[in-house]
């Protein structure tokens, strides 16, 4: 499903309204009448409700949802923050319509009087502000959020908490903190921002008849769900064998940190590998291969329990290569790295170390004719682009299309929100994963199985959506099911794996 901007949004209602024919009234009275169906599941209609609107488009669907809600028997204020003059257009016609039906309004633009109306309230319909707002929030909207977040009263946003921007690239706000908020239509891109997210509370999409297309195909950014795995993710044939579910090479570790690569193999092997072979240090292959039986290991030339030099190995008789797990940050795993960047004619993954090796290798990167992946958490980006770790939560999506197109790598970004791009500045979100996750080895894991999953026979795209994808859902059936996500550890998500493919799948 397509991700949007505010301007994308308009954009379709634009068309929707002006070649569609489509009316913008009906369109604003879907959308109230199907934001109802949702808030009469949620409140009863004992409980008094307070609408607060604004002068917009969104203060025009508060209205729809005041006058539907009346209609249902409920006790419905609807609180106009603006003046009469200020309500124009489609949000005038279903303002008119309240008052027809003998709806409620009260003026008012005084903090203190809000608050009252608030303390005689059950519930509180945030419709002031949409998609529509520019700067920060001004008077008396600042004030009024800060009154309904310190009330703490449930509290139900209209397609955005109000105040929260559409857009990344927007650091500091004051909004909404909704209990629930109701998207109109499609997904605004500050959904998958997480310093906008958490202000949505649970969210719903609710559709109200617009077309899911987007116009500029040059920012598409869409979402990567279950019927997307199910839909791409390729079947497992009867007469396949072994090679036919691709060789890969695993390249990394350390004495001290043998369990990173270890884990890289067997997340790989879960995932459906033919064959995999660890390449690391001589000492740590007993206690690697004790839990990855089903491997097969190249022993590197080693110092103090470091990788110092890389065996001949004929990287052409594998079909993709990971790299960097656990493997120190030494000189020789520096040229180690940019060696196999160089020598191997395969799709590679870089991960962890090997990520702080490439920052000055980029160019030799860009050489590279067959494809990078590179997998980094937003520390790792910081230190890829110059960036502060802020900027690039600020503006996740803008930060990884103009590294991946820049450097012709996939990209991804690790995070609540993992971001993966290609080089040709496409964008998936991924929709699985919770806090489980964020713990030491879950990058080693998904690394394993994001090697596994560019060795079968689908896109890269895809295998890198799927990868991501599968990792996060069995984060997410381990946390529903047996686990919390408190003690969930790297190598449960590995176990979890089964679940994963025996059932979503
Ligand atoms: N297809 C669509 O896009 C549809 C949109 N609808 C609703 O319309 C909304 C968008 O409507 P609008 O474009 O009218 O925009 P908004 O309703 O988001 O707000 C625009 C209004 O807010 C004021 N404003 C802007 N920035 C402000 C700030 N920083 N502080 C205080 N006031 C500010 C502007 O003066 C303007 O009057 C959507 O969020 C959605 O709720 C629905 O009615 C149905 C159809
Ligand atoms: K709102």
């Amino acid at each position: 499903m397509h991700i949007v901007t505010a301007k994308e949004m308009y954009e379709i209602d634009r068309f929707a309204i002006e070649k569609g024919g489509i009316d913008g009234r009906i369109l604003m009275e879907n959308a109230g009448r199907a934001i109802v169906d949702q808030i009469t599941n949620l409140v009863d209609n004992t409980e008094r409700i307070l609408v607060l609107v604004g002068s917009g488009n969104n203060g025009g669907d508060g209205f729809v949802i005041a006058r539907n809600l009346l209609n249902k028997g409920y006790e419905v204020i609807v609180l106009q923050l603006v003046a009469d003059e200020k309500i124009k257009g489609d949000a005038a016609y279903h303002k008119q319509l309240f008052i027809n039906f003998k709806g409620k309004i009260q003026l008012v633009q005084e903090v203190t009087v809000v608050e009252q109306y608030l303390s005689n309230a059950d519930v509180v319909i945030d419709a002031m502000l949409g998609i529509g707002i520019s700067g920060e929030v001004r008077q008396p909207f600042k004030q009024v959020i800060e009154v309904v977040n310190k009330l703490e009263m449930l509290t139900i946003s209209v397609d955005i908490p109000s105040g929260v921007p559409a857009d990344e690239g927007v650091a500091n706000f004051t909004a909404i903190k909704a209990d629930y908020t109701f998207v109109v239509e499609l997904p605004k891109l500050s959904l998958y921002l997480e310093y906008c997210s958490p202000f949505y509370g649970q969210w719903r999409l609710v559709e109200i008849g617009l077309p899911h297309t987007t116009f500029s195909q040059d920012n598409l950014i869409e979402t990567w769900n279950q019927k997307n795995v199910v839909e791409t993710l390729p079947k497992r044939n009867r007469y396949s064998h072994k090679g036919s579910h691709g060789k890969g090479l695993v390249i990394g570790g350390s004495h001290t940190m043998p369990g990173s690569v270890a884990m890289t193999a067997k997340a790989a092997l879960r995932s459906g590998s033919g064959l995999i072979t660890v390449g690391t240090v001589q000492e740590a292959i007993p206690s690697i291969a004790s839990y990855c039986m089903e491997a097969t290991y190249i022993s590197f030339l080693s110092n103090e329990g470091i990788i110092t030099g890389l065996p001949a190995i004929d990287f052409s008789s594998y079909d993709a290569l990971a790299i960097g797990m656990g493997m120190g940050r030494s000189e020789s795993t520096a040229s180690i790295t940019k060696k196999v960047i160089v020598d191997a004619k395969i799709p590679i993954l870089i991960d962890a170390d090997g990520l702080q090796h490439i920052k000055g290798d980029l160019p030799l990167i860009k050489q590279r004719q067959h494809p990078t992946v590179l997998t980094p958490h937003p520390g790792e980006m910081a230190m890829l682009t110059g960036y502060s770790v802020k900027e690039i939560l600020t503006s996740p999506f803008k930060v990884s299309k103009q590294f991946a197109r820049e450097h012709g790598v996939y990209l991804i970004l690790k995070g609540v929100h993992t971001i993966i791009s290609d080089p040709n500045g496409r964008q998936w979100v991924n929709t699985t994963g919770n806090a489980g996750l964020a713990k030491g080895g879950s990058g080693d894991v998904l690394s394993g199985i994001l090697l596994s999953m560019m060795m079968q026979n689908q896109s890269l795209n895809d295998a890198l959506t799927n990868g991501c994808f599968i990792h996060g859902a069995s984060a997410d059936i381990l946390v529903s099911e047996q686990r919390s996500k408190q003690d969930l550890v790297a190598t449960d998500v590995i176990d979890g794996l089964t679940s994963v493919f025996r059932t979503l799948i």
